[in-house]
């Protein structure tokens, strides 16, 4: 038998603070328990310990929060009658509520997902940003008058989709919220979001501003749940319009084969990567050396588009690779609370375990450990920063996802061997271009199959430039003004202004 849900728990974070967890599901702007009273156990990966534990949404509170966020996208209900300037101040004064909550929230990110504090600040500011970016497209995005000749015309119009699902995964869990929710809001859209399992608070957190931001009950609706039930009945239901989801390739195709057979709704991917980031003899090798250690171990490895591949022109080679370590050599690991930590922990014991069997595999079959391979510290997932050498594309460390702060170091040596063995992966997500030549890091960032390339730099994003994957990496861009178009559908009206009879 459960228990009844609480509204929320107090939680004190490793620093003293204590702050206010909701823990039930967001629907119709009420935090409520699931329908069959299961919870999900949340754990901070950097002490080990319980945190709480929040509502399971399953398929039954997927149903319930798809009937309000239809209900909500009437034409007679309240949303539709808002202005597009009305939804932008909405988004505008989340983007508010974030900003005066940056610590509440940083913190409990850190605390649910491993992350350092400094990292979840900026986190928290970039989905502030995001959100009140949107807010400001939201009375700007609008269709075209058409004129073909003097007896027509038509006029093009950027209508909402409907009920969108979004799923999300653990690596970034408060940014990605922005990344999903301000744009389907802004084009007029309800929407369900699902949290991953792993890291469901500060979603939730965020709910707690919703209603003061003057959002009508069912417009925005965040469910904790997991992704073989919650997951798969909002990518499988009969009447969500859309599905936009964020997270392993594997589990990409499930969403679509879901939403295939179901009732063929709209899909976006945002899907893993295996990124090669490439350092020419002429590169500012100190440059290139945090660049790289940047790329990869940002966020402790856990970004879709790490740079997890390093290509090395053969002249520089063994020089580079003592710089990276020594770059390397320079990254606090540990206490994520703690204000000069760069790297926190890996999300998750499975995760973790995961890491550390890629590293042994490589080594097993020929790579050499130029520093770290091992856990850092007893308590906590923590890996130190790991740097291998020597390594082939078909080796399971040069070629597949490892999803931690694990680099794959691989000699080159002209430039068109570069773009090849960069291009040499099912994956498309991002590049990376270190050199002094600008008509080589023009050539080759033109030539290589990824959505985004970083120049003498990696790793930046913003919400402003488009971001998506080629290839297996996704389909469609989040943010920008290419984002508007995951959440919108063009209808055009064609206008007789008097057209001789066709028959
Ligand atoms: N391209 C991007 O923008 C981007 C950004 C962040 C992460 N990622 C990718 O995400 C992956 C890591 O995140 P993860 O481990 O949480 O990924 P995941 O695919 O295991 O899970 C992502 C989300 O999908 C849900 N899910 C799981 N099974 C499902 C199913 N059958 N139907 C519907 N939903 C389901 C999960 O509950 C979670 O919310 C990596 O591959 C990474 O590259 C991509």
């Amino acid at each position: 038998m459960s228990t009844k849900l609480v509204d929320h728990v107090e939680i004190t974070v490793p620093t003293g603070k204590t702050y206010i967890q909701p823990v039930g599901l967001f629907i119709n702007n009420q935090h409520v328990d699931s329908v069959h009273g299961g919870r999900v156990k949340v754990y901070s990966p950097s002490t080990e310990k319980l945190i709480c534990e929040v509502a399971d949404a399953d398929e039954e509170d997927v149903d319930i929060a798809v009937k309000v966020a239809r209900a909500a996208f009437q034409t007679d209900a309240p949303w539709r009658k808002f202005s597009s300037a009305q939804r932008g101040r909405c988004l505008s004064r989340l983007a508010d509520c974030i900003e005066q909550n940056l610590e509440y929230l940083a913190s409990i990110e850190t605390l649910d997902n491993g992350k350092s504090i400094t990292l979840a600040r900026g986190d928290v500011q970039a989905a502030a940003d995001c959100f009140r970016y949107y807010g400001g497209w939201a009375d700007k995005d609008y269709g075209q008058t058409i004129e073909t000749d003097i007896k027509r015309f038509a006029y093009t119009r950027h209508e909402p989709i409907g009920v969108c699902g979004q799923i999300i995964p653990w690596n970034f869990p408060f940014l990605m919220c922005a990344w999903k929710i301000a744009p389907a809001v802004a084009c007029g859209n309800t929407i369900i979001l699902k949290t991953a399992e792993l890291t469901p608070l500060s979603a939730l957190c965020l709910t707690k501003f919703v209603p003061e931001c003057g959002f009508p009950p069912g417009v925005i609706n965040v469910l904790s749940g997991d992704g073989r039930r919650c997951g798969n009945a909002i990518s499988s239901h009969m009447d969500i319009d859309k599905v936009a989801f964020t997270g392993s390739t594997g589990v990409g195709r499930m969403v679509m084969r879901a939403a295939a057979s179901s009732n063929l709704k709209k899909v976006t991917l945002e899907l893993g990567g295996k990124s090669p980031n490439i350092v020419f003899n002429d590169a500012d090798l100190d440059s290139a050396a945090v660049w790289t250690n940047y790329g990869i171990f940002y966020n402790s490895g856990q970004v879709c588009c790490a740079g997890s591949r390093v290509y090395v022109q053969e002249d520089v080679y063994d020089e580079f690779i003592k710089r990276m370590v020594a770059k390397a050599k320079t990254l606090k690991v540990g206490d994520p609370f703690a204000e000069d930590t760069f790297q926190g922990a890996q999300v998750s014991k499975q995760q973790y375990e995961r890491i550390v069997s890629y590293i042994e595999s490589g080594i097993a079959h020929g790579a050499k450990l130029e520093i770290g391979g091992k856990r850092h510290g007893n308590l906590g997932y923590f890996v130190e920063p790991t740097i291998l050498s020597n390594v082939t594309e078909d080796m399971a460390v040069g070629k597949e996802e490892i999803f931690g702060p694990v680099l794959a170091v691989i000699k080159f040596k002209t430039i068109e061997e570069a773009i090849r063995r960069g291009n040499n992966s099912t994956y498309g997500l991002a590049a990376g271009v270190h050199t002094n030549n600008i008509t080589n890091a023009i050539k080759v960032s033109n030539a290589l199959e990824a959505g985004t390339v970083w120049v003498n730099c990696y790793n930046l994003l913003h919400h402003q430039i488009p971001f998506g994957g080629y290839k297996e990496s996704g389909i469609g861009r989040e943010l920008g003004s290419y984002g508007l178009t995951n959440y919108t559908q063009t209808k055009a009206v064609h206008i007789n202004l008097g057209m001789d009879s066709p028959i």
